[in-house]
């Protein structure tokens, strides 16, 4: 598989960002809503737009990042996966200088910054690792882009596109769940997995294939949920619709009406996420939390995103080095456009 030892290697970690105060919570939301993969509309159309929305949300936002102390959590949760990745691949490739590295889409650390970063490093190698377990144009895309456009340092780099069911992200989820099932007890319950939604156009019309990811994530842990002895009643649901659009459905306020219908608790899954943030901490945990108490959904239990679960972490070991073994991977791109179990950096995690 390695081919020289000594080498330098980077480890780049994709991830949105978030606002790190209470004045950032603007500009943040403008980045966010200024990018051509979140607003398919042409610049003279979409900065003003994007201004406007970013001005009419604030104040929610503000409100929302206030109940987590004025800001996002997304970055020092970050950094620790970012550290526990690092010490994970020391042993694993102990003749190489491995460093990992956590660029943001939207706040800071901006992609430019860390690709300053990396390229001062002076990497012979980069593997660029989204923390997007399912691929979306809206998230991985939009980052590798960015990326692409703004990295000018040494160094080959290879892709990993995702890790739906990449083997030890899928065996920490289902883990998180058999806990939680264990606090329910003899109580019914529906298992909800629940995805950021997109709206549905990217999927129907542009073959965005986040939901077909999604779906076989949760075939995943369900399927290994069953070898452990504990089938589960499940869904799958999508959580924080943004915007005038169709969005992929059901909402997970829907899926929380049809448990309260079918008289069954719920343990809720974050099945898209990989650490803890607004849309878990609030979201999840405060909005659909309150929810589910006024529809009589009990017990309302959630399982806390992987975060540095050893077995998550060595996934993302094993999906950097898988990405090592190869060269140039495009990121769902030639080799496994239409068909994302054909890209090579599905194969070893599939066979495992
Ligand atoms: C699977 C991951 C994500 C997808 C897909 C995604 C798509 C997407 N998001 C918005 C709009 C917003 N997202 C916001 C926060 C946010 N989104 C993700 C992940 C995905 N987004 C994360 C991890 C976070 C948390 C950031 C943090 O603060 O730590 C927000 C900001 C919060 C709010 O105002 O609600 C917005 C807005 C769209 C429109 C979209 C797809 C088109
Ligand atoms: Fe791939
Ligand atoms: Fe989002």
């Amino acid at each position: 598989m390695r081919t020289l030892a000594g080498r330098r290697i980077a480890v780049v970690l994709f991830n949105l960002g978030g606002p790190d105060d209470q004045a950032s919570v603007k500009p943040f939301l403008f980045n966010l809503f200024n990018d051509p993969a979140i607003i398919g509309l042409p610049g003279l159309i979409r900065r003003p737009l994007a201004r406007r929305i970013s001005s009419r949300r604030e104040k929610m936002a503000q409100a929302n990042y206030a109940l987590m102390g004025g800001g996002s959590p997304l970055l020092p949760e970050t950094r620790k996966q970012a550290a526990a990745l690092e010490a994970a691949l020391a042993p694993r490739l102990p003749e190489d200088e491995v460093r990992t590295f956590v660029a943001m889409r939207y706040w800071s650390p901006l992609t430019e910054q860390t690709a300053a970063e990396v390229a001062a490093f002076g990497p012979d190698e980069i593997v660029l690792l989204p923390l997007y377990p399912q691929f979306s144009t809206t998230t991985t895309e939009s980052s590798l882009k960015r990326w692409n456009a703004v990295y000018a340092g040494s160094g080959e780099s290879r892709t990993v596109c995702c890790w739906p069911e990449a083997y030890g992200w899928v065996d920490a989820q289902a883990d998180g769940v058999r806990t939680q099932l264990d606090k329910a007890g003899s109580r019914p319950v529906r298992v909800l997995f629940s995805a950021h939604g997109i709206p549905e156009n990217l999927v129907r019309r542009k073959g965005d294939p986040y939901q077909e990811q999604v779906e076989s994530t949760v075939a995943a842990v369900v399927g290994r949920l069953t070898e452990m002895g504990r089938p589960v009643d499940h869904a799958i649901c999508y959580q924080s619709r943004v915007g005038p659009l169709k969005w992929l459905g059901p909402s997970t306020p829907e899926a929380l009406e049809q448990a309260a219908k079918d008289g069954v608790g719920v343990v809720i899954v974050p099945i898209a996420f990989v650490s803890e943030h607004v849309e878990t901490l609030v979201e999840l945990d405060i909005e659909y939390g309150e929810l589910a108490h006024t529809l009589g959904v009990a017990p309302y239990l959630r399982v806390p995103a992987v975060g540095t679960t050893p077995a998550f972490i060595d996934a993302l070991a094993e999906a950097a080095l898988h990405g090592l073994s190869r060269t140039g991977v495009a990121p769902y791109g030639p080799g496994c456009k239409g068909d994302w179990k054909a890209c090579p950096c599905q194969a070893e995690s599939r066979a495992r």
